[in-house]
């Protein structure tokens, strides 16, 4: 039997940001079960707060008051939001604000100041929003609320499926309701997210071909239940998939909204780890000797593209990572994040405008660059599980999405030892 542990992962950044909107649309009161509480969901809720519904953050519970007056009534008033690193938040937010009455400014870090919004921005534009952004279309910007008449917008969300989402979530508190004609979109199980998510709140919507219908609406209010982070727990199946060792994440399983949890289901499995899903649990036991899985399209779950280059130099023959151009936008440009940081430890890597390869190698201890990206600090953590001396320039940047991350990855180990 192999030494198994327990990872608690905290709730899901995209699931615990959904919930926040959709519950500041709900007439009465939406209690948030074991929500995320990090930088990115605690920057989300205080700005919900500054945009009027009430928003009590009490431990295991966030209860969210939606507006009085209804879908319609967001009434933002003079409001500042600020959206630290979060991109759901930045790209979230703009939709909110703008059913609202009134001035609204929007900003955030620099590394969020530097992502791209203009999609977005576009089409909010096109629904006949008042915005005014930094050049380029970025952050801050600014928006004249008037509530949002709504009809047919059409919307390239092929660098980012946030922007898609942001109109989904808004789209039934229009007035008329929003056709999206879509030109391109990453990430669409991000998307599916949004519309399951809506779903459980009450709203239906319809997804043929390039066509988005979300007709006017009203999100039943009630209790609801965040589900563990599937990104975040891909860095403990990931240090299974190195060690041999066992590893169960508790709070997600076959019901899971996240398509994130692909990672341990089809990428891992691949790689010739044992993976069970169950109602509530996910488990992954590492195999001997893990497996090239060839050329991995990760078009639908880039947040996992980071874990898999971290354990890839493990592997039998070279990984090559496909489709993954918008890591480049992301807190870090990740593509050449993963690679510096590998090649630090003399692993060789290539990579290309939406790719990137890894190959086979015993790394060595380096300091490596973090570059603000939680995610970037988390992989490479994995990395270090076989690789003595890694050492990452700013492991505090973890607190984006899981402050206790080095805590919980140590316990994870100490149980491995200890079994
Ligand atoms: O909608 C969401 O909650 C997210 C969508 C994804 O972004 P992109 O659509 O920009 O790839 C993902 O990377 C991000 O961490 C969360
Ligand atoms: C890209 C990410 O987040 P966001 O876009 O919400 O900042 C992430 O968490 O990896």
């Amino acid at each position: 039997m192999p030494p198994i542990a327990t990872a608690h992962v905290p709730g899901s950044k995209s699931v615990t940001a959904r919930a926040l909107v959709i519950a500041a649309l709900a007439p009465g009161r939406t209690r948030l079960i074991e929500p995320l509480v990090a930088a990115d969901t605690l920057a989300f809720a205080a700005a919900v707060r500054d945009l009027g519904p009430d928003v009590v953050q009490e431990p295991g519970v966030w209860t969210v008051t939606g507006l009085p007056d209804g879908p319609t009534g967001a009434s933002a008033g003079p409001a500042k939001l600020w959206c630290h690193d979060s991109g759901t938040a930045a790209r979230f937010l703009p939709a909110l604000a703008a059913l609202g009455h009134g001035q609204v400014v929007i900003d955030a870090s620099e590394q969020m100041r530097a992502r791209p919004m203009a999609p977005l921005l576009g089409a909010l534009r096109d629904l006949g929003v008042r915005v005014r952004a930094a050049p380029g279309d970025r952050l801050p910007l600014e928006i004249d609320a008037d509530g949002i008449e709504g009809g047919e917008v059409r919307l390239d969300a092929g660098v980012s499926s946030q922007y898609l989402t942001a109109l989904c979530l808004v789209a039934p508190a229009t007035r008329r309701g929003l056709r999206i004609r879509l030109s391109d979109v990453v990430s669409v199980p991000y998307v599916r997210m949004t519309l399951a998510m809506m779903r459980d709140f009450g709203v239906e919507s319809s997804w043929e071909g390039d066509t988005v219908v979300i007709p006017p609406g009203t999100y039943t209010p009630g209790d609801y239940r965040v589900e563990a982070d599937a990104s975040t727990a891909s860095y403990f199946f990931a240090a299974a998939a190195l060690t041999g060792d066992t590893v169960t994440v508790p709070g997600l399983g076959e019901r899971s909204h996240q398509g994130d949890l692909r990672f341990a289901t089809e990428v891992l499995a691949s790689m010739g780890c044992t993976v069970r899903v169950t109602g509530d649990s996910t488990t992954v036991t590492g195999p001997g000797q893990l497996r090239s899985p060839g050329t991995v399209v990760m078009r639908d779950i880039s947040d996992t593209m980071m874990t898999l280059a971290a354990i890839a130099p493990f592997a039998d023959a070279p990984v090559r990572i496909a489709d993954v151009a918008n890591c480049r936008v992301k807190e870090s440009d990740r593509i050449d994040a993963m690679a510096t940081a590998l090649t630090a430890c003399g692993i060789t890597v290539r990579t290309g405008p939406d790719w990137i390869e890894v190959h086979p190698g015993e790394p060595h201890g380096a300091r490596v660059a973090t570059r603000a990206d939680h995610r970037i600090a988390m992989s490479l953590s994995v990395t270090g599980l076989r690789t003595p001396g890694i050492e990452l320039d700013d492991p505090g940047c973890v607190a984006k999405t899981f402050p206790a991350f080095h805590e919980e990855f140590a316990a994870v180990r100490e149980a491995w030892a200890q079994t």
